[in-house]
């Protein structure tokens, strides 16, 4: 196993305002692995990533990049990065062109205009490259900060919710930027809240939730845990106790027993509705409907948190 080109080991954060915004993060990452790390609002990722990149300061904990000490050699680890805020915070009044020369300029690279102009390329700017950044459209401004964070050819990507907001044709021209830079060579991290873009993009998956990384892996094993499914059958009466012949199957009742809710998962090969139906029916248990639903990254958050990651730990 090679050495990961990023460690994060013991990462905590408290801001001033004394919101603990990181609990003890433990995170490698591989070279040349697309990561994502998924959460809700609030959950502590734009944290981890401007700690990584300098820009906030951890209160504990040590951060490595490419072997260098990111909190004491700042500089050297930020150079090996590339970041693609959630914001445009660029110069509006700048050429595309300009912006990402002078973001190169920044890192202390030497001008190297054919890279840049193969960044320029690949985004489908090279044709507005003379055109001031405020004269695009949104989506494409959130070009311009891919291009910029390209701009020093770094090691390492961050992408900060990239496809929030955008639309579909930009989302998937982000998601074919991805791929073709991993095919580079170049180590991606992207956060979001959606589990179908970690699903589309990534090799791992890392949950994140009240500051806590509840779950890294494999993005087929997560995406299997995810994937559950719930069928809330309708009960003609309600019932106080689930009877013992229905112990096989995942049930809980709901909604003071007048709801019968069974979690499966979606991608077995046997769901196991037609049985239980079928077992409904032998108990002359009746219902008036069914209605199937996809669990929500927040109940599946609420699962993880609730077992506090330990089905996880057992795993590994
Ligand atoms: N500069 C700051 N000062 C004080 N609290 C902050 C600061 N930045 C973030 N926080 C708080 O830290 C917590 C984590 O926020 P963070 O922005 O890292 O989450 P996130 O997962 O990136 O959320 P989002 O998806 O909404 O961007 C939140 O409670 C947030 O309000």
């Amino acid at each position: 196993m090679t050495d990961p080109i990023l460690s994060v080991r013991g990462v905590s954060k408290t801001y001033a305002s004394g919101v603990h915004a990181l609990h003890e993060v433990d995170l490698d990452i591989n070279k040349g692995e697309i990561f994502a790390l998924l959460g809700p609002n609030g959950a502590g990722k734009t944290t981890l990533i401007s700690i990584i990149c300098g820009i906030v300061t951890p209160s504990t904990g040590t951060i490595t990049v490419g072997g260098c000490d990111a909190i004491n050699q700042p500089k050297r680890a930020r150079r090996q990065i590339g970041l693609v805020p959630q914001e445009l915070a660029t110069d509006m009044f700048e050429t595309v062109e300009a912006t990402c020369r002078f973001s190169r300029g920044l890192f202390g690279y030497p001008p190297h205009s054919s890279h840049i102009d193969e960044v320029l390329k690949d985004l489908s700017l090279y044709d507005k490259r003379k055109s001031k950044i405020m004269e695009l459209s949104g989506g494409m401004k959130r070009r311009v900060l891919i291009a910029k964070a390209l701009s020093h050819e770094p090691d390492i990507l961050f992408l900060d919710e990239p496809t929030a907001g955008v639309d579909v044709e930009l989302r998937r021209d982000m998601w074919k930027l991805v791929h073709k830079l991993r095919e580079k060579g170049t180590t991606i991290i992207l956060t979001t809240h959606y589990i179908e873009e970690a699903e589309e993009m990534a090799d791992r998956v890392g949950v994140i939730s009240g500051g806590k990384l509840l779950v890294v892996d494999e993005k087929a094993a997560l995406m299997k845990k995810l994937g559950k499914r719930e069928l809330d059958v309708s009960l003609s009466e309600a019932m106080r106790d689930l009877p013992a012949e229905l112990g096989e199957w995942d049930l809980s009742l709901q909604n003071d027993g007048k709801t019968l809710r069974y979690v499966f998962d979606a991608q077995a090969e046997r769901t196991g509705i037609p049985s239980l139906l079928r077992k409904l029916a032998e108990l002359n248990i009746g219902f008036k409907d069914l209605e199937t639903s996809k669990s929500s990254l927040e109940d599946i958050f609420v699962d993880l948190v609730h077992d506090g990651g330990r089905s996880q730990e057992k795993a590994a």
